[in-house]
């Protein structure tokens, strides 16, 4: 058993506020006994505009959020998982990363959002995140943390069930999607999305959410949670937040064998009674 942390906040244009907002988070969840901390995707800012995105973003080095968190988790002996923005190949873009920061503060993984977020719906959000966003080009194999086998994925990516599964398959326990969903797509599809990744692919879904309104233009649905592999929801937050707030879990990695064994899921085979043919499962080609 080893206990987990998702954090809640509402991010805005500036690195300090919202870096005051995560070192509270991080006390919460150092003093809940959490192992490892997961935060939203894009903690570090969230900008007016794609122009002020690519305006604000800073190399990990130089940033002071970045910094922020790992003398925090140094100091606190916690590991984070958190998303940031990333200068882009070129300086038109930025990256939309996820970084590992170790208990040591070191930042040992990192994950590039593959599926942007262009969408234009009526009576509805219109954003085109590949306006000032670098597509990522590459799954990164899950990595060992002291609370398991960490897939990460972000936002948008959760309705590209594929990425998910290629994780599974590759050994995650836990397959994250750290987001920032629009208040009425979230309404819809955050926790059916959310329980069908966990369900179908038997690992726990950590999903850390924004919160809230961040300037006039962007408000994020919340609703952060912890999902174990059986598809039950073990820990969840609200849909309003006056302070940053964590919830917590324990990942058990009997569970996770239990659930496996008892509905093997891996290498079935698919009869197709009308064509004669015999596929087996897309899943063991990835
Ligand atoms: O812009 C930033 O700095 C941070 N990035 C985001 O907020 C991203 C891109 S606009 N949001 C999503 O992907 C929402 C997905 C969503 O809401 C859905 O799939 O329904």
């Amino acid at each position: 058993m080893a206990r987990v942390a998702v954090g809640q906040l509402t991010s805005t244009a500036s690195m300090a506020h919202n870096l005051a907002q995560c070192r509270l988070l991080i006390k919460k969840a150092s003093q809940a006994g959490a192992k490892a901390l997961f935060l939203p995707e894009a903690s570090d800012y969230i900008a007016g505009s794609g122009e002020e995105t690519v305006r604000l973003v800073k190399p990990v080095h130089e940033s002071e959020f970045v910094l922020g968190l790992r003398e925090e988790a140094r100091r606190e002996k916690l590991s984070i998982h958190v998303g940031v923005h990333e200068p882009g190949f070129d300086t038109q873009r930025v990256k939309n990363t996820v970084l590992w920061i170790d208990d040591r503060g070191e930042i040992a993984h990192r994950y590039q959002k593959i599926h942007l977020f262009d969408v234009d719906i009526k009576n509805g959000p219109v954003l085109k995140e590949s306006n000032s966003v670098e597509r990522g080009a590459e799954i990164v194999p899950p990595f060992d943390t002291p609370v398991g086998k960490v897939g990460s994925a972000i936002c948008f990516d959760l309705r590209f069930p594929e990425i998910s599964l290629a994780l599974k398959r590759l050994g995650a326990d836990i397959i994250t999607f750290p987001s920032a969903f629009t208040v009425p797509t979230g309404r819809a599809h955050w926790e059916v999305l959310l329980r069908a990744r966990a369900i179908e692919t038997q690992c726990y879904v950590i999903a850390a959410a924004q919160v809230g309104r961040h300037n006039d233009k962007r408000v994020s649905y919340g609703h952060s949670m912890i999902v174990d592999p059986w598809g039950a929801v073990v820990a969840s937050l609200g849909a309003t937040s006056e302070e940053p707030e964590i919830a917590t879990a324990e990942i058990d990695h009997d569970l996770l064998r239990k659930v496996r064994m008892e509905m093997p899921l891996r290498r079935r085979m698919y009869v197709l009674p009308h064509t004669r043919l015999i596929y087996t499962s897309v899943l063991t080609s990835v």
